[in-house]
């Protein structure tokens, strides 16, 4: 993603006449010196109760005027900042409540404080209701520094301002102040005042309570403080907090009292689990807690540096990554695409359960796969990694998983959602499975309903949606199931529960799907076996840990087989990418069309084919789908409708109706996304039609810009799109792809496609 913008001379301007700065401290002083430094034209006066942090104020050039006297300072302001201490508020509130009359009808009012609830009661108190005119803010930047003289002009500069506006604010009021913080620097972001509370509770208030705490307690230990001479940077870093105004800091405890003390009563409990774990010496457990601290660490670096798509979706809801590709470009190189998503999430589930250590190379470091191994975390089990690829689990058995703490968050992941339904079927306690926006959508009735008819009690959300609540200890007993749609999820669901079963679980598909599943418990020392469209597995068995090389995914690789299959002159070799004959629906596909496609240095590793796939350009023709095809290239049809944009002729694709129960519809995503590009298309309940140019003198298709509705396959096959496009495509809301493919822009420049990404907008 491109750097935000840091100059003060690109920052929108804020149009203000006369702004009134209540508190002239760190934060008030910094906002003055942000918006003198960009060039604000406007007049700024301030109020204070110490007169010398006005002249100081003054002196530094940061504030025209200022005085003690509120109600004197109101004329003409078109803007009032509040930036006392919480509890001063109210009295501030009720002079402007008396005051403000005499002024402009447009003044708008603001604040920073570090609560929102209690100054909204202020506010309420003081004027009778909250007038619309206000809009309450909190900007996340600070220092334990304080005072006027502490002032920086760089202190909000891409940091967050949270602005909490009442559902009765006015339009023309809220804009101001997000000009007004924009002006300075920042991100600006809105939530509700509740949220905020909580929210500010857990991630400021309650590590400022800890660090004045542990501060306080070794203070009162060494009176001669002789013990801070040998203290080294894990306690200056734990405690720089510990050094903020301290007035500040008792009105927010005092304000936020009820989020304060619940999350207080949470760090307790985790306290109380590691004291109990030094205690006993237990090993096991301070390295799961640990490692799961760690691990959050790093993620949380991650979101810092906006390189996450949870960072996306968590901290920038209105905010999206958008793709904006030129037309052309080459498709030539040799390249690796990160692992194999389906096995990613099985080693970690098998290698959790089995006896015994799992060492994976290969794990896909992407959004999904983490939010598995996140939630064994959460279970109890020690896993270290990733690092590079490489993860180490620490298995505790088909029995040793732990009730999580709260919910199990699966992120954007189909696959996780419904193997995880079945296997925590199958434990002692119950659990709740949640996701992201899409994943709430998306129907689990198809795992639910067959894991009922095994015994489970789950409830769904209406329609049979997420989230998925599951009740623990039930005694599961193995059936024979016929699938309705050929799923993986479903039959490796049941395999999964299956495991936990009295007797056998059999599960028909109606057409082959990928077959991870069986292959791993396999490899784990688990029978499961097969005959025709059946497999089955006898419950109460146990599984042994091993090693898991996860090869490169055909899924994430078919975005650079089309891109060289479409482009003139192209060449490009993937290595070490799985050939697992469920899978490999899209070299067939592709093969029929005419691609030229090779595979070399063909082996096996650790139970699942592997080859290189080299693909050089030639033209291709349309044609009818095999239905056969169909699961066996699910994930790839997508991209498949790009090729078939660029083949000559028609090609028609039946029996896909499961397209419209992915990440998005699939069959509507592309066809909306084709049709602003101008190709001819007809849709059917189960497929598409697709007339494609197949004149490879000429560009295919125009551009344009296209929604991928957060789906990382319909992003991905639009970018690649491009490569023979008249005009730039512009894709927005693409930050899922990092679900799948995270380094996706980066080797897709490494061919010669001209992809960049415009960040995030903040508006
Ligand atoms: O089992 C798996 O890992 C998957 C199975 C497929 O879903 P369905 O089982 O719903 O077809 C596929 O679309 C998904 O990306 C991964
Ligand atoms: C459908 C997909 O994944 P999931 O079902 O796990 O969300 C996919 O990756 O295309």
């Amino acid at each position: 993603m491109q750097a935000l913008e840091t100059s003060a001379d690109s920052r929108p301007p804020c149009q203000e006449s006369r702004l009134l700065i209540v508190g002239l401290g760190l934060i008030g002083g910094s906002l003055a010196a942000a918006l003198r430094h960009s060039g604000f034209k406007g007049h700024i006066s301030a109020c204070d109760a110490n007169a010398s942090e006005i002249a100081q104020g003054i002196e530094l050039g940061l504030i025209d005027n200022g005085g003690s006297q509120l109600a004197e300072l109101l004329d003409d302001v078109s803007m009032v900042i509040l930036a006392v201490p919480v509890l001063a508020m109210e009295s501030v509130m009720t002079t402007l409540a008396a005051s403000l009359h005499r002024a402009s009808e447009n003044v708008v009012i603001t604040d920073v404080g570090s609560t929102k609830a209690t100054i909204r009661d202020c506010a309420v108190r003081a004027f009778g209701e909250m007038p619309s005119s206000v809009v309450l803010g909190h900007p996340i930047a600070g220092s334990e520094k304080s005072g006027v003289s502490a002032s920086d002009p760089a202190l909000y500069v891409h940091h967050k301002v949270i602005l909490t506006p009442e559902p009765n604010v006015d339009a023309g009021a809220l804009a101001r102040v997000q000009a007004l913080w924009k002006a300075a620097g920042a991100d600006v972001l809105q939530m509700s005042v509740e949220r905020h509370d909580q929210v500010l509770a857990r991630t400021s208030h309650l590590p400022h309570l800890l660090a004045f705490s542990l501060v306080d307690t070794l203070a009162r230990q060494d009176e001669r403080l002789e013990i801070f001479r040998y203290a080294a940077g894990g306690f200056r870093d734990f405690t720089r907090i510990a050094g903020s105004d301290p007035v500040m800091w008792r009105d927010i405890f005092i304000a936020n009292r009820d989020a304060v003390l619940s999350s207080l009563d949470d760090f307790e409990a985790g306290l109380a689990r590691l004291r109990q774990a030094v205690e006993s010496g237990d090993s096991d457990s301070l390295i799961a807690t640990f490692d799961r601290a760690s691990h959050a660490r790093h993620y949380f670096d991650t979101l810092l540096n906006k390189t996450s798509y949870q960072a996306e979706y968590h901290m920038q809801p209105h905010g999206k990554v958008t793709y904006r590709v030129k037309p052309g470009g080459k498709a030539q190189g040799r390249l690796r695409v990160p692992g194999d998503k389906s096995m990613s999430h099985r080693s970690i589930m098998l290698g959790a359960l089995a006896e015994g250590v799992t060492e994976v190379k290969g794990f896909l470091e992407g959004e999904d796969s983490l939010a598995t191994l996140q939630s064994f975390r959460e279970m109890g089990v020690a896993i270290e990694g990733p690092y590079q690829g490489r993860v180490t689990i620490h298995g505790v058995g088909m029995h040793g998983l732990k009730a999580p703490a709260g919910p199990l968050y699966v992120g954007n992941s189909g696959t996780a959602m419904r193997l995880f339904a079945g296997l925590l079927a199958g434990q002692a306690f119950d659990s709740e499975l949640t996701g992201d926006e899409s994943l709430t959508k998306r129907p689990m009735g198809r795992v639910a309903d067959p894991l009922r008819l095994m015994g489970a009690t789950i409830d769904t959300a209406e329609g049979g949606r997420p989230p998925l609540n599951i009740k623990g200890g039930a005694a599961l007993k193995g059936i024979d199931y016929a699938m309705p749609m050929a799923s993986a999820q479903v039959k490796s669901c049941l395999l999964l529960a299956g495991l936990y079963a009295e007797g056998e679980t059999r599960v028909r598909e109606p057409a082959p799907t990928r077959d991870h599943t069986e292959r791993m418990l396999n490899g784990f020392g688990y029978d499961v076996s097969r005959e025709g469209d059946t497999c089955w597995l006898q419950g109460g068995g146990k599984l042994t840990a091993g090693p898991i090389d996860v090869p490169s995914d055909i899924s994430s690789a078919t975005f650079f087989l089309v891109a060289a299959a479409i482009t003139p002159g192209a060449d490009i070799t993937l290595e070490h990418v799985g050939i697992n004959p469920t899978r490999i629906g899209v070299i067939n596909i592709l093969s029929l069309m005419g691609a030229d496609l090779t595979l070399e240095n063909a082996h096996e590793v650790g139970g699942e084919p592997v080859a290189d796939i080299r693909i050089r350009y030639a033209p291709l023709k349309g044609i009818d789908i095999p239905v056969d095809q169909v699961p066996l290239a699910i994930d790839e049809f997508p991209a498949l409708f790009i090729a078939a944009a660029n083949a000559q002729g028609k090609t028609r694709l039946r029996g896909a109706e499961e397209l419209r129960v992915k990440e998005s519809d699939r069959i509507q995503a592309m066809a909306d996304g084709l049709a602003i590009l101008g190709v001819n298309h007809t849709v059917v309940e189960d497929g598409i039609d697709i007339d494609g140019n197949g004149d490879d003198s000429v560009p295919s298709y125009g551009g344009g810009r296209i929604d991928s509705l957060g789906d990382h396959r319909i992003a991905m096959s639009f970018a690649i799109a491009s490569l023979r496009a008249s005009d730039d495509i512009i894709i927005d809301d693409c930050a899922n792809v990092a679900t799948s493919f995270p380094d996706f822009v980066a080797l897709a420049q490494h061919i010669g496609m001209r992809v960049s990404v415009e960040g995030v907008n903040d508006d």
